[in-house]
């Protein structure tokens, strides 16, 4: 079954969103996006050369990241075909989008997995340039975690809990057969 609305991830860093948000595209036979894709796009577009978006961070500062991000989700919010959308960890908390945005976007699903998981996925791959300056990213992480979660909650209307490590392929199965449950209710 494919959702009637375009199905919009969010959760910490690592919680999965591109790599499920792909399998859920595949899966329905509809399209993929990742917002940090979408900006890396943007920013190619305007500055005529290519960056990925965590240089993109270091070169823009946050405020510059945050603000390129809200104008590349405020122009997908217009509108679009049923499509699965990734959304970088601090969407959420993005003080320049527009209100209404990212409900806009589609259907949430907030991937809501354990900080004791997600943190040392972010070791193996390397600290990003917001934890990187901390004296003690775990703690840092564990403080944006906790500051985002209200946000996350009001954002999802299927929050979704990941509790254990298990493979992307048997997490999405079950991704797919509560989101599918939602849209039959
Ligand atoms: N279910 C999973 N089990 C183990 N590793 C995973 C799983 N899902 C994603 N990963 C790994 O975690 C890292 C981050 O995944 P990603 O999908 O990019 O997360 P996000 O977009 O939420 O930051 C990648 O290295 C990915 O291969
Ligand atoms: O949590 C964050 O503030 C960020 C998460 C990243 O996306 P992922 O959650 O997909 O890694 C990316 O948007 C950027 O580095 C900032
Ligand atoms: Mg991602």
């Amino acid at each position: 079954m494919v959702p009637a609305r375009s199905v919009v991830l969010a959760g910490i860093k690592h919680c999965g969103k591109t790599t499920l948000g792909r399998l859920l595209a595949r899966r329905w036979g509809v399209p993929f996006l990742d917002t940090d894709a979408e900006l890396e796009a943007e920013f190619a577009v305007r500055h005529k050369r290519s960056a990925g978006f965590r240089d993109i961070y270091r070169e823009l500062g946050e405020e510059g990241f945050r603000r390129l991000e809200a104008e590349v989700i405020d122009a997908l919010a217009d509108g679009g075909s049923v499509r699965v959308i990734a959304l970088g960890g601090g969407v959420v908390a993005n003080p320049f989008l527009s209100p209404d945005a990212l409900r806009k976007l589609g259907f949430g699903v907030w991937l809501d997995l354990k900080l004791e998981i997600a943190y040392p996925r972010i070791l193996r791959r390397g600290l990003p340039p917001f934890l990187a300056g901390s004296a003690d990213p775990e703690a840092e992480f564990r403080r944006i975690c906790r500051e985002r979660e209200p946000k996350f909650r009001a954002f999802a209307e299927l929050p979704f809990g990941i509790e254990t490590e298990e493979p992307a392929e048997t997490v999405a199965e079950r991704l797919a057969s509560a989101i599918e449950k939602e849209y039959s209710k």
